[in-house]
């Protein structure tokens, strides 16, 4: 359990408060249009609860880094966010200037506005401790004129940015219902004891870091079945033709160099819990799909993009004797329907069970809605990247620390 303050002590201390809410609406941009994702409708119920509430909700949030094409204002934002509530979202072309402050002190009960993008400011991405972020004008001159501090952006949580680690210092500071649940869920694998198997899925493109996670959380987890970029790389340690670079692709040698220590050592000392696939899927000469036995590849010319039909039923085995299952990356290419079996059938495995489960990854959380499987059937679908591989290890969060060292002394 966390020990930050939530908004269930907030509603017990103000009324039609100023409160600042730091969310994470950090979005793909495709030719200049931010694209609607999950992070919009999820911050919306806890900005929806502020304004319900009678509170003036003032929204401070990022997009992209400098010097990145995603780098860009937010008024796109502002009309997203405000489709998922009941009410319009203002946005206020302004971070911290006489333009954001007086539409602060004009924001009515139940209103809602936007400020700029605060990676737009020079103090929010300052190298500083959170104490000297504290005493910066981003968060001095926005403190002055709110009375509380809301932090929802969990999955920016292991930055130490000043929107994100200098306000609890100042104001009285809460945690929003995003952070409340992302924290719970994903933190689930390094505090809970479960009874039963515990299984994660790790797959997708960014082998490195879901390896160092196998590598950290070995202890943990009594079976990791494995598909994606990270799968072909522990099959190429365990003597299989496969996990090279062919074809232009560039995703194989360059992790393996970087990982080929530690793959070699988790496969060595954890070979038991470790599930590699029995088979793979490829396109075909006419473009279908088909599928190879792993032992009877024997050079590597072709692309895999899935896993194959045996080792899908092997993995919805595991999943259904499972306690709790944790997904980090899609089994095979997903976005193509072919190479959807892999990740589908194993987040089918998952829905069919009561297990407890969560699922995340931007990328990988997308194939629930794609291929028409109900959010409801998991315990948890996290909006987070870097802050849910965190978890996973059990790594602290920088701004999940200051909220709860920084509880406000009426709740302490
Ligand atoms: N064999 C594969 N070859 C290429 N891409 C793959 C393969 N298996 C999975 N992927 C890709 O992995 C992506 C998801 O993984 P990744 O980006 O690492 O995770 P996240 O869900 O954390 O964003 C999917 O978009 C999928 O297309
Ligand atoms: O989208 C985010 O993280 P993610 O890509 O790990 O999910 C956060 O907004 C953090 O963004 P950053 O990685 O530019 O600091």
């Amino acid at each position: 359990m966390a020990s930050f303050a939530t908004l269930d002590a907030l509603a017990g201390r103000f009324s039609e408060a100023r409160v600042l809410v730091r969310l994470d609406l950090n979005s793909p941009i495709e030719d200049g249009t931010v694209q609607d994702n999950r992070r919009f409708e999820r911050h919306a119920r806890t900005v929806s609860e502020l304004a319900g509430a009678g509170h003036r909700v003032v929204c401070l949030a990022h997009q992209g880094r400098p010097g990145r094409d995603d780098f860009t204002h937010l008024d796109q934002h502002a009309g997203i966010l405000s489709d998922y509530l009941d009410r319009d979202v203002q946005y206020v072309d302004d971070i911290c200037g006489a333009t954001a402050i007086d539409a602060i002190a004009d924001a009515e009960p139940g209103e809602v506005l936007l400020l700029d993008n605060v990676r737009m400011h020079d103090d929010e991405l300052a190298d500083r401790d959170p104490e000297a972020h504290a005493d910066a004008d981003l968060v001095t001159t926005l403190a002055e004129a709110a009375d509380a501090y809301v932090n929802d952006a969990y999955s920016a949580a292991h930055r130490g940015h000043a929107s994100l680690v200098g306000f609890p210092h100042v104001l009285p500071a809460y945690a929003g219902r995003v952070m409340e649940t992302e924290y719970e869920a994903n933190s689930a694998i390094a505090t809970r004891e479960f009874d039963g198997q515990v299984t994660m899925v790790v797959g997708g493109t960014k082998a490195t870091d879901v390896i160092q996670v196998m590598d950290a959380i070995g202890d943990k987890v009594d079976a990791f079945c494995l598909g994606g970029i990270a799968g072909e790389l522990f099959l190429r340690a365990a003597g299989h033709p496969v996990g090279h670079d062919v074809g232009g692709s560039d995703r194989f040698d360059e992790q393996w160099e970087r990982n080929e220590e530690t793959i070699r050592a988790v496969l060595d000392e954890r070979g038991d819990q470790i599930h590699l696939p029995l088979d793979l899927a490829y396109a075909d000469e006419y473009e279908q799909r088909a599928e190879i036995a792993l032992w009877q590849i024997d050079e590597k010319s072709t692309s895999f993009l899935d896993v194959g039909s045996a080792s899908i039923d092997s993995y919805r085995d595991i999943v259904a004797d499972s306690e709790a299952v944790f997904v980090k990356g899609a089994l095979g290419v997903f976005e193509d329907e072919r190479f959807a079996d892999g990740t589908v059938g194993v987040l089918e495995a998952i829905a069919d069970t009561d297990c407890f489960s969560v699922v995340g990854g931007g990328d990988t959380s997308r194939a629930i809605g794609m291929y028409g499987l109900d959010e409801a059937d998991f315990s948890h679908v996290s909006i987070a990247g870097g802050a849910y591989i965190r978890a996973l290890t059990g790594e602290p969060l920088v701004a999940v620390e200051t909220l709860e060292n920084c509880r406000p002394k009426t709740e302490a």
